[in-house]
């Protein structure tokens, strides 16, 4: 049986080697064109979202559910992750790079101290919270 390992901190570049390893070694290279992979992607969100499907809003931290459902999200989180890292790779992108200068570019499009609507379109969720 495969072990599983449980590791505190992992990168987004282990991951893609992981990833790349996996299909390499079960000879799936041929399956995981840009296109496939995106269809995967967009399928385990599918996933993902039917755990929330029918519940209505869940308190963050999910304090009620069990330890199972938590860890069935954590798997479907995973395959989300790991599609993207694997689409990426693939289509050549550094997605480690591309997050870090979006997360600037987004604080350069919503400053942190503009009080005008353009900076406050969340600000409905925010409330609520
Ligand atoms: N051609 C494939 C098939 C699978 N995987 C990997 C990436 C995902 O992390 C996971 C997806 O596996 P499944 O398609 O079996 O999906 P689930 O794990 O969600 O299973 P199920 O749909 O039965 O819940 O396996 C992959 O890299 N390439």
């Amino acid at each position: 049986m495969t072990e599983v390992s449980e590791r505190e901190c992992v990168t987004l570049e282990e991951l893609k080697k992981k990833m790349a390893d996996f299909a390499r070694e079960r000879d799936w290279d041929q399956f995981h064109s840009p296109r496939n992979l995106l269809l995967a992607l967009v399928g385990e969100v599918g996933e993902l979202s039917e755990i929330f499907q029918w519940k209505g809003e869940v308190p963050k931290g999910l304090p009620d559910w069990k330890e199972e459902e938590k860890v069935h999200l954590g798997e479907e989180l995973s395959d989300v992750l790991l599609y993207l890292v694997r689409l990426s790779d693939i289509c050549g992108v550094d997605l480690g790079k591309a997050a870090l200068r979006k997360v600037q570019l987004n604080a350069i499009k919503y400053p942190v101290k503009l009080n005008n609507d353009d900076n406050n379109n969340n600000k409905s969720f925010s409330e609520s919270d």
